[in-house]
């Protein structure tokens, strides 16, 4: 390779730099000044070759570590006012310093800071999402039918826009299965996915949940204050389940921040920026609480600007066939027991129900028939018997057989064992989970919602 030929690679290479370089010779003067560098400072090239390094760059050191010969790594240096990230490095040939790099790594010490930030959050997001379960992918989302993949690809579309997505259909479908998948598909998905249960938090608790509170907002209040969901949903999804359970002053909060990108923490006067994107879900008619007066309909309209209908299982019975190979299979995993079957006659007997608590239940009578059934084969009358058992409730619940022989008081006695027995089963799965709620709820088997309603039942604060 010829000098000029290298000289010249090393000028693009140089010049095509994101960082801004400089390189003064051994009189300190400057022999090179790339176009990112001029572009900082506002010096042309022809004004900056040629002179002392001194008489162009403010608070410049390379003079000195071109009689010094060490290295300045990671340096501050005020250029413009602002602080700046730079290295020096001396360039050395027999012995002698003969000329010295400048090289400004970053446009300012503030993006250092906000680069730091997103990685920092990013693992955040990361160890958030390891310690609950990994979020589902729209792949992961079983069914063939061409209802459900006509909403996968709208869902799809609606993913690649920062815009607000309304989910509506009937408890269990797969509401919240969508809104993560949507998550991950979207401009926001190395953001945190923050989830939150309208109708699981106790009104009077919301507001903070949702906006958090400032330090020493109420007696007891954690000191330094609380991020509420707005906050821990910056640059990420914020999912709000179960919206039609929303109180009516809360939804005039929420239609706030959704307008201003402003929240304010409860007992706070500063309010925080929240860049946030919103998929909301309901299995309620918001046209219909609109008309009542009991959801606000300019709300309605700013969360309603993409509409995802996820269909119910009866009418997508298509899909039933994959679902129930998908989970028996995992249910049987599960249990470390031997995959168990259905006869066709218990197929045609399932996929005659009409699944009112959808894929939910379905899930829930997969794992009742592996833990009843003894025999490999699931025959129809298995299905029947179970379907009769009434087992279907998520609630613990007494036994058919019981129901039928028991006198009336042997019943109510029962009940109360019963009632009893659940109390402690819910107090002891909470210990175990160090009162997390979530957890304690997918341990037992019920879906969030019903676990604070049995709280209620049970008077259980924790
Ligand atoms: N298409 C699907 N493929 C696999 N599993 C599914 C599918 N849809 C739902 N499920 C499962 O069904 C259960 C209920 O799903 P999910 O919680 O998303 O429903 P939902 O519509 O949000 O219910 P709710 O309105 O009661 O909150 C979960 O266990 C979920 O994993």
């Amino acid at each position: 390779m010829n000098n000029n030929y290298s000289l010249d690679i090393l000028s693009t290479v140089l010049d095509s730099a994101y960082e801004g370089i400089v390189v003064i010779n051994h009189e300190g003067k400057i022999i090179h000044f790339n176009e990112a560098y001029c572009r900082f400072t506002g010096i042309k090239i022809e004004d900056a070759l040629g002179q002392h390094v001194t008489k162009i760059i403010e608070n410049t050191r390379l003079h000195h570590v071109l009689k010094s010969g060490i290295p300045e790594r990671g340096s501050l240096q005020i250029i413009n006012g602002q602080e700046m990230v730079v290295h020096r490095i001396p360039i050395r040939k027999n012995d002698q310093v003969v000329a010295v790099i400048g090289m400004l790594i970053f446009e300012g010490v503030s993006e250092l800071y906000k680069i730091l930030e997103k990685h920092q959050q990013k693992a955040k997001t990361r160890l958030a999402n390891t310690e609950t379960k990994p979020l589902i992918t729209l792949e992961q989302i079983i069914g063939k039918s061409e209802k459900i993949a006509d909403t996968k690809q709208l869902a799809r579309k609606a993913a690649k826009t920062l815009a607000t997505v309304l989910i509506t259909g009937e408890s269990g479908t797969g509401k919240e299965l969508f809104a993560q998948s949507i998550h991950l598909l979207s401009p926001f998905s190395t953001g945190p996915f923050v989830s939150v249960n309208c109708a699981a938090i106790p009104d009077h608790l919301l507001e903070s949940e949702l906006f958090g509170y400032a330090d020493g907002a109420f007696t007891g209040a954690r000191k330094g204050g609380k991020p509420g969901k707005f906050e821990l949903a910056n640059e990420g999804t914020l999912f709000l389940d179960e919206i039609g359970d929303m109180p009516l002053a809360m939804q005039s909060k929420i239609l706030r921040v959704l307008q201003e990108k402003e929240g304010t923490r409860v007992g706070g006067v500063k309010p925080y920026r929240t860049n946030t994107r919103i998929v909301a879900a309901t299995n309620k008619s918001l046209e219909q609480m609109v008309m009542a007066g009991t959801f606000r309909e300019d709300l309605y309209y700013r969360l309603n600007i993409i509409r995802l209908h996820i269909p119910p299982l009866r009418e997508r019975k298509e899909d039933i066939p994959l679902l129930l190979a998908h989970y028996m299979e995992e249910v049987c995993q599960k249990y470390n027991i031997s995959i168990k079957r259905l006869t066709n006659t218990a197929l045609v007997e399932l996929l005659s129900y009409e699944w009112p608590g959808n894929i939910r239940e379905l899930v829930n009578i997969v794992e009742r028939m592996i833990s009843l059934v003894d025999k490999e084969d699931i025959s129809a009358s298995d299905v029947s018997l179970l379907f009769n058992q009434s087992t279907i409730s998520q609630s613990l619940s007494i036994e058919a057989s019981d129901l039928a022989k028991a006198p009336l008081t042997i019943f109510s006695e029962r009940k109360k064992e019963m009632k009893l027995e659940e109390r402690d089963l819910i107090i002891n799965v909470l210990i175990e989970t160090n009162g997390n709620k979530a957890k304690a709820a997918r341990k037992l088997g019920i879906h969030r919602s019903t676990l604070y309603d049995k709280l209620k039942l049970h008077d259980i604060t924790m």
